[in-house]
């Protein structure tokens, strides 16, 4: 048996596409669009990753394939794409997976992307705060989202670069210089606070995480991430060490995840798992689902400060209401105190950057 005429042309087109230096990076499979019998792609939304080649970027990537309300899956990064997105297409799951290679490429990255989730940046060495990231971090997120506000202005921002206190700011006042600001739509992820804490909570009462929520509130750094361990579900009580122990532990869960890596970066696969714990919040918000509430740092009138992490719903438009922190007792108001202040003053750096 000879492969016919046609299928000869169909295999040679293929293998063309697949040499590296044909290698089309908007069709991640090596055959393009007019070549696939498919023509159409599942339901579902579309999703572009900001930083996919990177620690977070690559298993949020991969957790991100393997979840059905994903229709399309963006992967952009200015190093290392190409490999990433090639490995990941192979995943027998629904999503297509297309890659997109440096700043030339942004634009295609995010047209038409219903949510986009930015770990672009560099991370913490040991003996750094989250702050001395700012004088590089600030300017990738300033350009990513002058990016978005020109190719998918409606899309839910969900942003993990660090030092989040300042940079989801940033993306604000970048967002209002283009005149597409919608508050609902702008998330600082603190998820990994709000993991961590139902992890060393659950520890420490004996039981399964997964039956653990605990509201962490303020920001993400340091005395700014508030644990209201008063408000626990399952209602419960601990003794003041224990409260004291769960506070610096949860407080300090990215540290000592950076000494422990000893100069090899943050914590990157708790937070691909956290990042998509909560982008599948805001993917079923956007399908409409009734009551999905997780925190979020986000425009806030809930203190006087704008931005403030706490309980969210989210819906169809992104955070459509923003709870209130509920009853605190003596030792969450002093803390209280202490997250204001700090987050104040990372808020305004943020706020400078861009009116400067
Ligand atoms: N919010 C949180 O809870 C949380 C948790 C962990 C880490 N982080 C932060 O996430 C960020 C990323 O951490 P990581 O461990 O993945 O770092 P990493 O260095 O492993 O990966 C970062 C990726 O961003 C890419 N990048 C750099 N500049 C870019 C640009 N202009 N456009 C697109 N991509 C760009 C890099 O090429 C790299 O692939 C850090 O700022 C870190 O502090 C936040
Ligand atoms: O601690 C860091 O620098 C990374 C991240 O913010 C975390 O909480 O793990």
């Amino acid at each position: 048996m000879h492969p016919t005429s046609d299928a000869n042309q169909r295999i040679a087109r293929i293998s063309a596409h697949l040499q590296p230096s044909n290698f089309q990076m908007e069709e991640s499979s090596g055959l393009s669009r007019e070549n696939c019998r498919a023509k159409g792609g599942a339901p579902g939304f579309k999703v572009a990753i900001l930083g996919a080649a990177g620690g977070i970027g690559q298993p949020l990537a991969m957790l991100m394939k393997m979840n059905p309300l994903v229709s399309v899956l963006h992967l952009y990064d200015v190093v290392n794409t190409p490999g990433v997105t090639s490995d990941i297409s192979h995943m027998d799951t629904g999503a297509v997976v297309r890659g997109f290679l440096g700043q030339q490429q942004l634009e295609d990255a995010l047209t038409g992307m219903d949510l986009v989730i930015i770990p672009a940046g560099v991370p913490r060495k040991p003996g750094m705060t989250r702050d001395d990231l700012f004088n590089i971090n600030a300017g990738i997120v300033k350009t990513l989202c002058e990016g978005i506000a020109k190719c998918c202005p409606n899309a839910i921002v969900n942003l993990i670069s660090n030092p989040v206190n300042s940079t989801v700011p940033i993306a604000a006042e970048v967002f209002k210089k283009a005149g597409t600001f919608d508050p609902k739509r702008l998330l600082g992820v603190t998820m990994l606070d709000v993991v961590r804490a139902n992890t060393f909570v659950a520890e420490v009462l004996g039981l399964d995480p997964r039956e653990v929520d605990v509201p962490v509130v303020g920001g993400h750094a340091g005395v700014t991430i508030l644990p209201l361990l008063s408000q626990v579900k399952p209602p419960c009580s601990f003794t003041p060490e224990e409260i004291d122990y769960l506070t610096a532990r949860i407080q300090n869960g990215g540290t000592e995840v950076v000494e422990a890596k000893a100069g090899a970066g943050s914590a990157t696969l708790s937070m691909a798992y956290a990042a998509v714990k909560f982008a599948d919040t805001c993917l079923r918000g956007l399908r409409g689902d009734a009551g999905v509430i997780q925190c979020a740092y986000v425009f806030s009138q809930v203190t006087e400060l704008p931005f403030f992490a706490s309980k969210v719903r989210l819906g169809r438009t992104g955070a459509e209401e923003i709870y209130p922190l509920g009853p605190l007792n003596e030792y969450e108001r002093a803390g209280l105190e202490k997250a204001k202040k700090e987050l104040a003053s990372s808020i305004q750096k943020g706020i400078s950057f861009i009116r400067k």
